[in-house]
């Protein structure tokens, strides 16, 4: 087989080559498998005779999982090779660029930790009035998504746009963009809600939680309408085991609902199979791109929900998972990004190449 995912050098410049690559009628310019493991808490773990003490390893690990730090030259290699398999997005703006002609680009923007930083207070997790205009500029030329694990009235009260559709709750609430951008109450309506059965079933899993876990300081349960998020950012870790068991007791009451993990927050959510790429697959759908060759999706996320939608890009063989982080980080995506400030320049470049390009520059 092919490999699709290399990222070659030029010997003579240096500068990184990023063949696009045919794969079944699409181009790909994903690269970089990962090669580290990755432990999460998974379904089965997440009920009955489950070991309390594996989902605390997993709490302490957070999201994606970071790759310890270098302390021989083996790990520092394998640092450095974080950088050559997952280069930055800024640094690789040309080739991104160019595996764009002749593509429509569609922009998903996961929104936590991407568009916003991440910070202790989940209500005051604002982003800048400079990343709302790249993002809005950015919705002028491309179709944009913002997709979340927040409910869409959350995130939208943060948004504040109105020229983007909204996938909340990981992807179970799918909304369209509002026919006039300054009129709230003229979006478009749902796109779609694969979890509506499951409503009043969060709802009475909301209630208990926020009863069973008042006990415990720091923490914070936030209603996602879809899914339910048990932020521990702030609670004692030697209170994890105890805030651990009154999930568990949750999830053993309710057995359609299972944990996933992200950013110090444990997150229920129904036993659909959908998730960020799900829903990312239904709104290229919506827009006409299922089985298209035209189109380039680009995904920029921070966490591991957004994994699901890196996942989707590299069995498509078609379009950019860009990473938000810092450090080497076990990941499905191709490129990667420091922090929601780069964010911020990758949509800004992308925009004046985009006004560039139309007037043949
Ligand atoms: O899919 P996302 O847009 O990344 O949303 C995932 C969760 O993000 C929020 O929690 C995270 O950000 C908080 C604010 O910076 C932080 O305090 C928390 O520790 C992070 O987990 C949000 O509050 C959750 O509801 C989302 O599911």
């Amino acid at each position: 087989m092919t490999n699709h995912n290399v990222v070659v050098r030029d010997a003579k410049s240096g500068e990184f080559l990023l063949p696009p690559i045919v794969s079944k009628g699409r181009s790909n310019i994903a690269v970089g498998r990962p090669k580290y493991t990755r432990k999460i808490i998974t379904d089965n773990e997440g009920r009955g005779g489950v070991k309390i003490s594996s989902w605390i390893d997993s709490m302490r690990d957070s999201s994606p999982t970071r790759v310890k730090p270098a302390t021989s030259s083996s790990e520092t290699e394998e640092n450095n090779s974080w950088i050559v398999n997952h280069p930055s997005a800024l640094n690789m703006f040309e080739q991104i660029a160019s595996a764009s002609k002749e593509k429509q680009i569609v922009m998903f923007l996961d929104y936590d930790g991407t568009l916003s930083p991440i910070v202790e207070d989940p209500d005051r997790a604002f982003m800048t009035n400079e990343m709302r205009e790249a993002v809005r500029s950015v919705a002028c030329y491309f179709p944009t998504a913002i997709v979340t694990g927040r409910c869409i009235d959350k995130v939208y009260s943060f948004v504040k746009l109105g020229g983007v559709y909204y996938a909340g709750s990981h992807g179970m609430d799918i909304k369209g963009p509002s026919i006039n951008h300054e009129n709230k109450k003229g979006r478009q309506g749902v796109l779609f809600q694969p979890a509506n059965e499951y409503l009043s079933m969060i709802d009475k899993a909301y209630k208990i939680l926020l009863e069973s876990t008042k006990s415990i300081p720091g923490v914070k349960i936030e209603n996602n309408k879809f899914c339910l998020s048990v932020h521990y950012r702030c609670v004692e870790e030697k209170m994890w085991a105890a805030l651990a068991e009154k999930v568990r007791v949750v999830l053993d009451n309710y057995p359609k609902l299972r944990l996933t993990q992200g950013r110090k927050v444990l997150e229920i959510r129904p036993t659909i199979k959908w998730d960020k790429g799900k829903a990312l697959e239904f709104l290229l759908e919506s827009l006409g791109y299922a089985n298209s060759g035209d189109v380039l999706p680009v995904y920029i996320g921070d966490d591991r929900t957004d994994e699901d939608a890196f996942k989707v890009l590299r069995s498509r063989g078609q379009g950019i998972g860009i990473l938000v982080s810092k450090v080497p980080k076990e990941t499905n995506a191709s490129f990667s990004l420091q922090d929601p400030t780069e964010v911020k320049q990758f949509l800004q470049r992308l925009v004046e190449w985009k006004q560039l390009s139309q007037y043949g520059v």
